[in-house]
Formats: structure tokens, C-alpha cells, sequence
């Protein structure tokens, strides 16, 4: 159904996988050409610059959520609008995702958003986290991430959803799902996504110790395709676009559609009981004092 749907429009699948966005989004109509979208959201700053190069067939999205890019519930609603509008529009084939941050491609997702909060709050939060899931892993665009930064925990899931990686060529970055060093714990459908990427042998000690790699580690273990220089990344993600561009897009749509199929189905299958897992999980007395340490840590380690 979903192969077919590809054919039928560039948006078959998304449209298949499709479901109402928190706080009551709905597909919109077709974006403009020479679209640069600075959404606002409760009157703070844009967190997502889409600049499209019409000609090309292009946009680059550039998450800009300061100081470190991390996945909010505000952060996530804003995106999966900006891509829903991308998705809906024939003339844009390809997305290039990239950050506005210094050092930091994505923190991954934000840890207040699971620290001190009610079960309704977490529970709105995490179909938030599935939605951009699913709307980047089946999207019927050719994805790059052009990971001009650290990329743990979520920012890692973000990068893995993408057609292609390419990683800045600077030691001091890291990628991986090191989730088990917060005392939690990916969810399956994390797993599975790096399953995909990297295989089951690999993910199986990754996830475990909670493993972040450098960018010469992730290319040898695949995480990422290719490094460059940090100031060729959006040239190389560029050129790397024509090329993927190249190929009819009904052929390869299909063809992605057949990789992905079997783990996006899973979760659209069991999206309620996943949420609710997460907020028993995360509501915890336990995990919220792992989380509570984790962010001590984290602010320590700054002064
Ligand atoms: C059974 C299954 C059921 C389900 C079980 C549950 C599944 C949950 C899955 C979870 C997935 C995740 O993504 S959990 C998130 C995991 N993420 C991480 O571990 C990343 C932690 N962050 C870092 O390592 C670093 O910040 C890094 C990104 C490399 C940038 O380092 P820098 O030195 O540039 O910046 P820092 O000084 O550290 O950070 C700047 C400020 O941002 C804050 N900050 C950093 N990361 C943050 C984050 N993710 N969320 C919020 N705030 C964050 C810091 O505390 C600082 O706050 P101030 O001091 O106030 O300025």
C-alpha cells in the first residue's frame, strides 16, 4: 500500500503515516517558492530556518534552538510543521539538515521536557518525539544530515533518520545513543533505527555501554558515510544531494519505503502503548533521580 502510495504522490507515505500533530496541527497547503520560514512560537525566537533553493529543488533546514539545539516539545512541534510544509510541496525533493550552533549538531531531546513534569505533559512530549520520528524516517525527500557538531541521544536518532551523514572531521565532536549513561533506556524503536544504520552486533554494544563516538569511529562503524572539513560541509552535502537527486524519485521512494517499512509500521502500530511505557518509565522515582544527576553533572562540568 505504502509502495503504491509513493507512486501515486511524492507525499504517499507521510500521508499513510500521517496523524493529527500535538496541540492540533494539520497538513497545510503547499509552501511558496524561495521559502525562508522563521516560525515563531509562544513569541519566542524562530528554532527552525528553512532557506529553499528553488532551482535546485533544495532547502536547507537549520535547527537554531540555543544553546544546544535540544529537542523541546516547542522545538519538535515547529519542525514537524516546517517539514510537513516541505513534504506537501512537489517542487522541494531534497532537505539538507544542518545546525545554527556552535559545536552542537542536537543535544538530543531536552531533559527538562522529562524532569519534574506530569504524566500528561511527558505523555505530549514523547508523541512529539515519535512525530518527528516518523515524519523524517518515512519522508518520501532524500534527507542529509550535514552534522556540524556533537550529536548525542536524540541528535544521534535525528542524524540516523537521514538518507546520508555527513560528519564534521573534528575529534572533539561525539555521536551515539548514550542514553544508558542517563540511566534510561532507548526505546525500541531508537534501537531499531541504529540496528538499520549500523547492524545488530554493533548497536547491541553501542547501546549498552551507551557508547558516543568520535568521527573517525562513526565512519568506521557507519554511523556516518562521510567526513569532511567543518567549512565543506554544506558544499559536500550539497553535491552529495545532486547526486541523490539523480535518480527517478518514484524508484527510489520505493526503494526506501521497502528499507523502512517494517520498523515505522511497528511503531505506528503501537504508538499509545509506547507513550504510556515512556511516561510509567520516565515518571519514575528512580529515573528521575538518575535524570536529576545527569543534569548536575552536566551543569558541574560547565563551571
Ligand atoms: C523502556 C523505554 C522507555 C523510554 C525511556 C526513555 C527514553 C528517553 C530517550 C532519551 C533520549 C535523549 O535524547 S536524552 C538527552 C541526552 N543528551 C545528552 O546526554 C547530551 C548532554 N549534553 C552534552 O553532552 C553537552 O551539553 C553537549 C551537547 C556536548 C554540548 O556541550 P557544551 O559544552 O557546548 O554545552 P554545555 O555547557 O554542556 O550545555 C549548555 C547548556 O545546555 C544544557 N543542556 C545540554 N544538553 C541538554 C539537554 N539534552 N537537555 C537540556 N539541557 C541541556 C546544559 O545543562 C547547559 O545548561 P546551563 O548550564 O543552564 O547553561
Amino acid at each position: 500500500m505504502a509502495l503504491r502510495g509513493a507512486f501515486r504522490t511524492r507525499c504517499g507515505l507521510l500521508s499513510l503515516l500521517s496523524q493529527r500533530l500535538p496541540h492540533g496541527n494539520h497538513v497545510r497547503g503547499c509552501v511558496s517558492p524561495f521559502l525562508s520560514t522563521h516560525r515563531r512560537n509562544n513569541s519566542t525566537a524562530p528554532k527552525i530556518k528553512v532557506d529553499f533553493d528553488q532551482t535546485a529543488g533544495v532547502s536547507i533546514m537549520t535547527l537554531q534552538n540555543p544553546p544546544v539545539n535540544s529537542l523541546s516539545l516547542d522545538f519538535l512541534t515547529e519542525f514537524c510543521s516546517a517539514l510537513e510544509k516541505l513534504e506537501m510541496d512537489k517542487s522541494c525533493r531534497g532537505v539538507i539538515l544542518t545546525s545554527g550552533q556552535p559545536k552542537v549538531f542536537s543535544a538530543g531531546l531536552d531533559i527538562m521536557e522529562m524532569y519534574g513534569k506530569s504524566p500528561e505533559r511527558c505523555g505530549e512530549f514523547w508523541r512529539a518525539v515519535q512525530e518527528m520520528w516518523l515524519k523524517l524516517y518515512s519522508s518520501n525527500m532524500v534527507i542529509i544530515a550535514a552534522i556540524n557538531g556533537s550529536s548525542p541521544a536524540g541528535g544521534c536518532l535525528m542524524s540516523m533518520t537521514c538518507d546520508y551523514r555527513i560528519m564534521a572531521d573534528n575529534p572533539r565532536y561525539s555521536i551515539g545513543l548514550n542514553e544508558t549513561q542517563l540511566g534510561i533506556v532507548a526505546p525500541f524503536w531508537f534501537k531499531e533505527t541504529m540496528v538499520n544504520t549500523v547492524g545488530h552486533r554493533t548497536t547491541e554494544i553501542a547501546l549498552q555501554l551507551g557508547q558516543l563516538y568520535s568521527p573517525t569511529e562513526a565512519l568506521d562503524i557507519g554511523l556516518v558515510d562521510k567526513l569532511v572539513p567543518e567549512d565543506q560541509i554544506i558544499t559536500t552535502a550539497t553535491q552529495t544531494m545532486t547526486k541523490w537527486l539523480a535518480v527517478p524519485d518514484h524508484a527510489r521512494q520505493i526503494t526506501k519505503s521497502m528499507m523502512r517499512k517494517p520498523t515505522i509500521d511497528k511503531l505506528m502500530s503501537k504508538r499509545e502503548p509506547d507513550i504510556q511505557n515512556f511516561v510509567s518509565f520516565i515518571t519514575k522515582d528512580p529515573i528521575q533521580k538518575s535524570l536529576g544527576l545527569y543534569l548536575a553533572m552536566l551543569k558541574k562540568r560547565k563551571s
